[in-house]
């Protein structure tokens, strides 16, 4: 039964007569967004009499919606809770309505007359307003901005008790991903809610772009006081500078049209590059402006994880833990296979230059599996004098040959039982102890040197190289059958002068060393130097060079003087005196090249330039990319 009480209510009631007779309702009776709504609501040929059920859809459907927006829930829900415990609980029903309007997640509504709200608003309800006809949440996704419906405002005389305030959540691509709503039984006061849902619809919004993967994260505020607030705009820029995603209220400071991919300098004034050297080597906010002539502060933001974070693909129990290593997108896709092939119990063969992060990777596959229970057993094949290794491997009974121990040894097989074995740099086994490793791995026992009793083996082998097997096994190096068996699926990690997340990894690198407050930086002359930097001992050479740059530094900042002599140099690739300018760039885009072993995005940050350029001029002075060029520079 509907119950006007209030002058609101009168003058509410009168208005809705007015719309019933098609007559024309004074402008400031009713909200024009209601007032739309209620057309559209007759539209849809809805009898605001009529019985509305409010009857879920089927289960299956709803397990199907709820798969569908499993990601988005989980973005949504520490937000509602949040919200709902600021709330006079036993009064609010708060809900998420996604796109099509079907109620996905909903939480409240303890009092007995709070029964109808609750029967409305739980998951698999659908709201449109084809079938609710004028709510909060049909009525905010339909118009995609904030609404209020109180009481004698909704279509349906049956749910005239209510009143709702909605308020659209836009995913990072700029499209209405749902609608919070909060609800109550309408009793005249003011809602007093909108401020609340918009400020919890913005941190949605804002977990939902920190969570695109490599990506990276800057953001923004017109008010330098607010750049580190939750109340400034995020936006996720691809490695060359394209936005991925952003909040609506950074779409709104950029003016950026949804679904449009735009790069960060056509809309701000300044280069990708130039933006990003400027606020790494800064903590503080720095000023860019947009091509109209407006100033908005910008500032890099750190992922709340710091070293590990996600490349495109996850594995919960690792990530959990904090555990996943940096890959770039290239490796990522190969580790993601990986993670699953190892789990299948079959071998996995890592393959990269030295400081790659080959036992990295092998830990990471190990403690992500599921025989992280077990022990995780590594053996270098290339540390080990060669008379050694077949001790070491299987073990040795006592007094099996001079200097053995009284006591004998389980070789690393028998230790790695349960778990798993890594054989490092098993390109350099020698080609008699080859055979035998085939053996224990065919047959799963082993026999200790000097001893007969055969032990039973139950562990996954990881091997790695820096070699190139295939080619070992052409010459006759090594055993083609062995290859076969221990190259289940075969991984390759990008030497880091090729890879497309340098600056992200530096970062990562840059927030383990700075310790908990993460003070750590490097102004941007070093940086440009790390970027041409060879880097022929990979991760870990950088990791010596920044520990180098943290013990040096007196302010936090790294600079040139904080950097390796041989580094600090410019390494410098004659061009020659006499040349003309295109000459001279012709040469120094041929010699960058062929630094990055053909890499364009290599060469490209390399030069400062955009990969379009690099492109460019390879047409222009005829170059051609280098006939061995390494597998990341096919971009
Ligand atoms: N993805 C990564 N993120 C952060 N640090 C890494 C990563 N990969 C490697 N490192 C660091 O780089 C160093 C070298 O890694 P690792 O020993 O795994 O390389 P490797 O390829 O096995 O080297 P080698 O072939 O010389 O044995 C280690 O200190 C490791 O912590």
């Amino acid at each position: 039964m509907e119950r006007f009480t209030t002058e609101f209510d009168q003058t509410l009631r009168h208005a809705w007569h007015l719309f019933t007779e098609g007559r024309e309702i004074p402008r400031h009776d009713v909200p024009e967004t209601i007032h739309r709504s209620w057309s559209r609501s007759r539209e849809y040929g809805l009898n605001e009499s009529a019985r509305i059920l409010f009857d879920p859809v089927p289960r299956a459907r709803l397990r199907e919606l709820s798969e569908r927006h499993r990601i988005l829930l989980e973005h949504v829900q520490p937000d509602m809770t949040r919200l709902f415990d600021t709330l006079d609980s036993r009064d609010w029903v708060l809900a998420f309505i996604e796109a099509e309007g079907c109620v996905v997640a909903s939480i409240g509504g303890e009092k007995p007359d709070m029964r109808d709200v609750v029967t409305a608003l739980r998951p698999g309800v659908n709201l449109s307003e084809h079938i609710a006809g004028t709510s909060g949440p049909g009525c905010a996704l339909a118009e995609g901005r904030p609404v209020v419906v109180s009481g004698g405002e909704h279509f349906f005389e049956a749910i005239r008790r209510f009143s709702c305030a909605a308020v659209p959540v836009m995913s990072p691509e700029g499209r209405v991903a749902g609608v919070l709503n909060g609800s109550r039984c309408h009793d005249g006061r003011p809602m007093g809610i909108v401020e609340p849902l918009m400020l919890a619809a913005r941190s949605i919004e804002n977990r939902m772009v920190q969570a695109l993967p490599d990506t990276t994260l800057i953001r923004l505020h017109c008010n330098p006081a607010f750049v580190a607030s939750p109340l400034a705009g995020v936006v996720a820029l691809s490695e060359h500078g394209t936005v991925l995603g952003a909040t609506s209220y950074a779409r709104h400071l950029l003016g950026l049209e949804s679904n449009a991919a735009v790069r960060i300098d056509e809309v701000l004034d300044t280069t990708h590059t130039a933006m990003l050297d400027t606020l790494r080597a800064t903590d503080t906010p720095a000023r860019f402006w947009r091509h109209n002539g407006v100033g908005l502060h910008v500032q890099l933001m750190r992922r709340d994880t710091p070293r590990m974070y996600p490349a495109g693909t996850s594995h919960p129990a690792a990530e959990a833990a904090g555990q996943r290593p940096c890959f770039d997108r290239q490796a990522s896709r190969s580790v993601w296979q990986a993670e699953r092939v190892y789990a299948q119990g079959l071998p996995v063969l890592i393959n990269g230059e030295t400081g790659t992060g080959k036992e990295v990777l092998a830990r990471h596959l190990h403690e992500s599996g599921p025989r992280r229970h077990g022990p995780f057993v590594a053996i270098n094949c290339s540390a080990i004098p060669t008379e050694l290794i077949e001790s070491e491997l299987f073990g040795y009974e006592p007094g099996a040959f001079t200097g053995a121990s009284r006591h004998g040894k389980p070789g690393k097989f028998e230790q790695a039982n349960g778990g798993t074995l890594f054989l490092d740099e098993i390109g350099d086994m020698p080609l008699a102890l080859q055979a035998r490793l085939l053996r224990v791995i065919q047959e799963r026992t082993v026999t200790r040197l000097g001893g007969t009793r055969l032990l039973q083996l139950d562990c996954a082998l990881l091997c790695a190289t820096h070699r190139d097997l295939k080619r070992c096994v052409q010459q006759g190096e090594f055993r083609e059958d062995l290859y076969y068996r221990i190259n289940g699926l075969s991984v390759t990690l990008t030497p880091l002068r090729a890879r497309e997340d340098f600056d992200a990894l530096i970062d990562a690198l840059l927030d383990e060393l700075g310790g908990a407050d993460g003070r750590l930086r490097l102004d941007s002359a070093s940086r440009q130097r790390l970027r041409r930097h060879r880097w022929p001992g990979n991760i870990r050479e950088l990791q010596q060079v920044l520990r180098l740059g943290a013990a040096l530094t007196h302010d936090g900042v790294i600079r040139l003087e904080d950097l390796p002599l041989d580094l600090a140099e410019p390494a410098s690739d004659p061009i020659e005196p006499g040349l003309t300018l295109q000459s001279a760039e012709r040469a120094a885009i041929a010699q960058a090249l062929v630094r990055n072993g053909g890499n364009v995005s290599a060469t490209a940050r390399e030069l400062g330039v955009a990969r379009a350029t690099i492109y460019r001029k390879l047409q222009q002075f005829g170059l051609e990319l280098p006939r061995d060029t390494c597998a990341e520079g096919s971009d």
